[in-house]
């Protein structure tokens, strides 16, 4: 049974299509990669998934319990600790304050989060630990679905590679699915199950590949070989450039 299925969505902004006959469909426990080159629609697809817009055309249908999202940028309250962050999804459902504490210093903890930090405010914390602050607050609701909109893209090659073991080691420890979003073809080799390619106008899915293996279990040479033959001799990549040369093993 599929969590999440986007039958024939289109979207306009202000008269301009930017979205057509896009159909997707992603299995519970999956974890698919959105491809596609800057500007084709990923983003905007994403957030009609998850419902922050209303698509002009198609239907959403989404069988999961819950969902959470990251963003490229972190979007913490500049106010609030790191551990008020993490708690604050906890706090509008209304969980009280001993629990909101206990599940965010264990959403913390899953994200490696030092929990000396918990105290500190965003601006007292780097790129990366705010980042890992955004994760921990998406699965503190223990999502079943958990959207990823280019959530690495700003990020140092090192943290990023930590970051997707993060996500990773989370979805297989939780069992989410997720539509990650990303214009790195190594990132998306490494973390998902299943790659799908946005047509460079927005204008359907125009393939999928699987991947070999399970995320986690992949070997970086098989990561960077998988990404090589996409890249040279496969034709449904052939307008993805994107990739980040410098991790090369
Ligand atoms: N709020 C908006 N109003 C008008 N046009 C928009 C708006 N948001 C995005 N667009 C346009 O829609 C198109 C698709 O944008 P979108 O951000 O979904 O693409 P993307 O594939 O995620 O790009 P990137 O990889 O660069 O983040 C782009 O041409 C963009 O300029």
């Amino acid at each position: 049974m599929s969590a999440l299925a986007l039958e024939r969505i289109g979207h306009s902004y202000i008269g301009r299509s930017v979205l057509d006959h896009v159909d997707l469909s992603i299995d519970a426990g999956e974890v698919a990669a959105l491809v596609g080159p800057s500007g084709c629609g990923k983003s905007t697809l994403v957030h009609i998934a998850a419902g922050i817009f209303e698509p002009s055309r198609g239907n959403v249908r989404r069988h999961y319990r819950r969902h959470a999202m990251v963003f490229q940028e972190p979007r913490l309250l500049p106010w609030a600790t790191a551990r008020d962050n993490i708690a604050y999804p906890l706090r509008l459902a209304g969980t009280g304050r001993r629990e909101r504490r206990a599940r965010a210093e264990a959403a913390a903890a899953r994200v490696a989060f030092d929990a000396g930090d918990l105290g500190k405010y965003p601006s007292e914390l780097s790129g990366g630990m705010r980042q890992r602050v955004a994760i921990a607050r998406a699965l503190v609701v223990t999502p079943d679905f958990v959207y990823f909109d280019e959530p690495f893209t700003a990020l140092d090659v090192a943290l990023k590679r930590r970051m997707q073991d993060l996500v990773i080691a989370a979805a297989g420890a939780a069992h989410f699915a997720a539509l990650f979003v990303t214009h790195d073809l190594m990132e998306a080799a490494r973390i998902a199950n299943r790659i799908l390619v946005l047509d460079m106008h927005g204008a359907g899915i125009i393939g999928e590949r699987r991947l070999p293996g399970m995320p986690g279990a992949r070997s970086e040479r098989e990561v960077f070989d998988t990404v090589q033959h996409f890249l040279h001799q496969d034709p449904l990549f052939r307008h993805i450039h994107d990739v980040d040369e410098r991790q090369t093993p």
